[in-house]
């Protein structure tokens, strides 16, 4: 099909890296986000070009059959266009690999990071078409926000940059093919950390033009988090869980709900104090880690738990969530039954939880229009949901 077809623009997806900073179990390219990997959701992008382009992956040398693969789901029957060839040890070095593979046709080149998995098409049109118009080579780049400093080896502050004179270059950055390949043939291997810079280093006038947000480059566990909710989803780290309590009145004026104390109202029964909330809490927390509940955590055979309050409970969960690497984000809780009346102390009652807790708890208070044990006024129940996140 190549050879029927005028191309005249490239995008090497450079896919080789290892992906230290994420420390994940596979090199980054090959990391899921959101059910597709970070090279498909590169090639999805560039594929919806509205013109041909080639494409060239460059990959681990251990991953080129997976790459193939992807190239071929994203698309399908165009394998004359999409080739994919071994990496470097350097980012300087896969793209060398990768303008090695440019078919003869091409005059501008587009170099582009797997990385930046959530590169909108438009950047690769914008890019191509400023590199055509100007013969420059092309760096997409967002202002610094940060005020920036230079420091010493122990972060002793020697200067001030000017931010307003300084740009954050991104990917796709764009040249016109011959003028990168001489660029690259001059600078053998080096220490240059993008193709701008080696362009650059060559003599080659270098533009840059305005960037994109969602073109981050997703470098850390946070970034890939990041990615996630670029994307609306819940990051894979995060989790939540559904905890019921239910707790009979006894005689005794001495009610603890909500971790509050209840002055002159009958208290709840039970193996501890009763407090069905604090209770609800904990089972939604360690269901949502994964921790089992209440009752096989903190067993009522051990007599360390007898009449117990909610806050030995909420705070021992706290501390097995830690412990498996989990932290709250938030908890939401809400308690059914006639009495006590709830409102006047719903906001202390989210104080003292939110503090136990260490994440925000809410609390909110319904009644079952007379129906049932709780509408008799035998007890009340408390139904909570958990949000953890896994550090
Ligand atoms: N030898 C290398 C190193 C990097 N890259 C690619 O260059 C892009 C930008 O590099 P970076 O984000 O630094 O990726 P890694 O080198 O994989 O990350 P790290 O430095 O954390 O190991 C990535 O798409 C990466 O796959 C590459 O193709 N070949
Ligand atoms: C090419 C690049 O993404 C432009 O910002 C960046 O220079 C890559 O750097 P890294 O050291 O490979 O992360």
């Amino acid at each position: 099909m190549s050879g029927d077809l005028h191309i005249s623009t490239a995008v090497i997806v450079v896919a080789a890296g290892s992906g230290t900073r994420l420390g994940a179990a596979l090199p980054k390219a090959f990391v899921d986000l959101a059910g597709q990997t970070l090279l498909e959701r590169s090639l999805r992008s560039i594929i919806l070009l509205p013109y041909p382009v080639q494409v060239v992956v460059v990959a681990p040398a251990d991953f080129v059959a997976d790459a193939e693969a992807i190239a071929h789901k994203v698309a399908p029957g165009l394998e004359e266009l999409v080739s994919v060839v071994n990496g470097g040890t350097t980012r300087h070095d896969s793209v060398a690999a990768g303008l090695a593979a440019v078919q003869s046709s091409v005059e501008v080149v587009l170099v582009h990071d797997a990385a930046r998995a959530l590169t909108p098409t438009t950047l690769f049109a914008d890019v191509d078409m400023a590199v055509q118009a100007t013969g420059a080579g092309i760096v997409p780049a967002l202002p610094v926000v940060d005020s920036l400093k230079q420091v010493d080896v122990t972060g002793g502050v020697l200067g001030i940059a000017d931010r307003d004179q300084l740009r954050a270059a991104q990917t796709p950055q764009g040249f016109p093919r011959a003028e990168l390949e001489a660029a690259y043939a001059a600078a053998g291997s080096s220490d240059y950390t993008d193709d701008a810079a080696v362009f650059a280093a060559n003599g080659g006038a270098v533009t840059t033009i305005p960037g994109d947000e969602v073109a981050f480059k997703i470098t850390t566990a946070w970034d890939l988090n990041r990615a996630h909710q670029v994307l609306g989803g819940i990051p894979d780290t995060h989790r939540v869980g559904t905890g019921i309590d239910v707790h009979a009145f006894g005689e005794a004026e001495n009610l603890w709900l909500a971790g509050l104390h209840w002055p002159g109202e009958k208290e709840l029964s039970g193996h501890s104090d009763g407090d069905a909330v604090a209770h609800a809490i904990c089972d939604a927390l360690l269901s949502a880690a994964g921790l089992g509940d209440i009752g096989s955590r903190f067993g009522t055979a051990d007599p360390a738990y007898a009449d117990a309050s909610g806050e030995v409970f909420v705070r021992g969960t706290i501390e097995l969530l830690a412990a498996s690497g989990f932290e709250p984000i938030n908890v939401s809780v809400q308690l059914i039954g006639n009495k006590p009346r709830f409102s006047p102390r719903r906001e202390e009652a989210q104080a003292v939880l939110t503090e136990w807790v260490g994440a925000p708890v809410s609390v909110s208070a319904t009644t079952t229009d007379g129906l049932g044990f709780t509408g008799r006024g035998e007890g009340v129940a408390a139904i909570a949901t958990a949000l953890v996140r896994q550090r």
